[in-house]
C-alpha cells in the first residue's frame, strides 16, 4: 500500500503540490487524474523517491521511500518521456536493469520478446517513439516491481499496442498483485483499466473513489408512467438529472440498483429500463463538489 499525508513540495515558493493526501491499495490500479498543471508528474516524483517533499510523509507498506534503497527497489518510475542511455540497446538496458533491480526476471524478458517484437540488438535511439515506448514497458514487465507508477506512458502508442500493454498490465496486477499509479489528463484513457482514480488540483488530490463502487451508486432510468410522472416518486428518489422526452423520463438517480427500482416499481411504472451509465456520466453526475476538474479530465 502506498500512502501519502499531507505532502508538500514547493519550487521556487510555488507549491506545485500542497498538502496531498491519497492511499493506493496493494494491488490497485490507481488513476491519477489532472488538468495540465495539477501537480500530478511532482506527485509521481515524489511517490518514487526522486523529488523530496518539503512536508508530509510517504510510504510504501509502512516504510518511508525517501533514501531508502530497500524500497526503491521494489519500485518502478516510467517518466513521461523516455530517457535511455545513448547508444544502448535493449538487449544492454535490459542488462543494466538486471544488475539495479533483484526482481528482474530473464525468463520474463524473454517470454515478452514475442510481445514486443522488437530488434534487442538495434539502438533504442533508431526505434521511432512508439517503438521507444514499448521497450520501455517490455523492459518495465521484467522488472517485475512490486509498485509500477507510469506519468501519462500510453502517449504514442498505437490502439493495437495500447490494447495489448494494458492487458498485460493487468495481467501482472492479478497474478501477482503488483501496485500501478498512472497518470493521465483524460479518464477514457483510464476507464477500462483503473480499480480507483483520484482527481487531482491545484497540487491536492480533491477525491479519490473507488471505481466499482461508484459504478453501484448512481443509475440511468428510463421511465413510462399512464398519468404521468408521479411527483410523490421524485420525492422519493435522489433525483440527479431529469430529462423529459415525451411521454418518457430519462432519470439518474443515486443509491442502491435494487432498493431504486424497488421504489420505482411500486408506482406501477409502465416501462422501467436501467440504462448503463459510462464512467465520463459518472463522473459528471457524482464528482460535483469537483465539477470544474471533472470537465477537463472528461473533456
Ligand atoms: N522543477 C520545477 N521547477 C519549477 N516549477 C515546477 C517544476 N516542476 C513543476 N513545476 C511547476 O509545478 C506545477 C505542477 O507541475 P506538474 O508537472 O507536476 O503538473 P502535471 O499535473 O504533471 O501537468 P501536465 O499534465 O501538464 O504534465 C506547474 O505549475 C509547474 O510549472
Amino acid at each position: 500500500m502506498i500512502q501519502l499525508a499531507d505532502v508538500t513540495k514547493t519550487f521556487d515558493r510555488f507549491p506545485a503540490v500542497n498538502g496531498a493526501t491519497m492511499t493506493v491499495p496493494k494491488g490497485a490500479i490507481y488513476g491519477l487524474l489532472g488538468p495540465n498543471g495539477a501537480g500530478k508528474t511532482t506527485l509521481l516524483k515524489l511517490m518514487a523517491g526522486i523529488l523530496r517533499q518539503d512536508r508530509g510523509t510517504i510510504t510504501v507498506d509502512g516504510d518511508e521511500v525517501w533514501e531508502n534503497i530497500e524500497v526503491k527497489r521494489r519500485i518502478l518510475f516510467l517518466s513521461d518521456f523516455v530517457y535511455f542511455f545513448p547508444q544502448a540497446t535493449i538487449q544492454q538496458m535490459a542488462d543494466f536493469y538486471e544488475q539495479v533491480y533483484p526482481s528482474f526476471s530473464r525468463q520474463r524478458f524473454t517470454e515478452l520478446r514475442e510481445a514486443f517484437s522488437l530488434d534487442v540488438n538495434k539502438k533504442i535511439h533508431q526505434f521511432s517513439k512508439g517503438m521507444q515506448r514499448q521497450a520501455v514497458f517490455w523492459l518495465a514487465f521484467s522488472v517485475r516491481p512490486d509498485v509500477l507508477i507510469m506519468d501519462e506512458p500510453l502517449d504514442g502508442l498505437d490502439v493495437f499496442v495500447r490494447r495489448h500493454v494494458k492487458q498485460l498490465l493487468i495481467d501482472e496486477v492479478v497474478e501477482r498483485e503488483m501496485t500501478v499509479v498512472i497518470s493521465s489528463h483524460n479518464l477514457r484513457e483510464l476507464e477500462d483499466l483503473c480499480s480507483m482514480v483520484g482527481l487531482m488540483a491545484g497540487g491536492v488530490v480533491q477525491l479519490e473513489r473507488d471505481l466499482d463502487e461508484l459504478r453501484a451508486g448512481v443509475h440511468k432510468l428510463q421511465l413510462a408512467f399512464r398519468d404521468g410522472f408521479p411527483d410523490e416518486l421524485a420525492e422519493r428518489l435522489e433525483i440527479v438529472h431529469r430529462e423529459v422526452r415525451g411521454s418518457i423520463v430519462i432519470l439518474v438517480v443515486r443509491g442502491e440498483k435494487r432498493r431504486v427500482e424497488e421504489t420505482v416499481r411500486a408506482f406501477h411504472p409502465l416501462i422501467l429500463d436501467v440504462l448503463p451509465l459510462s464512467l465520463e456520466e459518472i463522473f459528471m453526475y457524482e464528482m460535483g463538489g469537483a465539477a470544474h476538474v471533472c470537465e477537463t479530465v472528461v473533456g
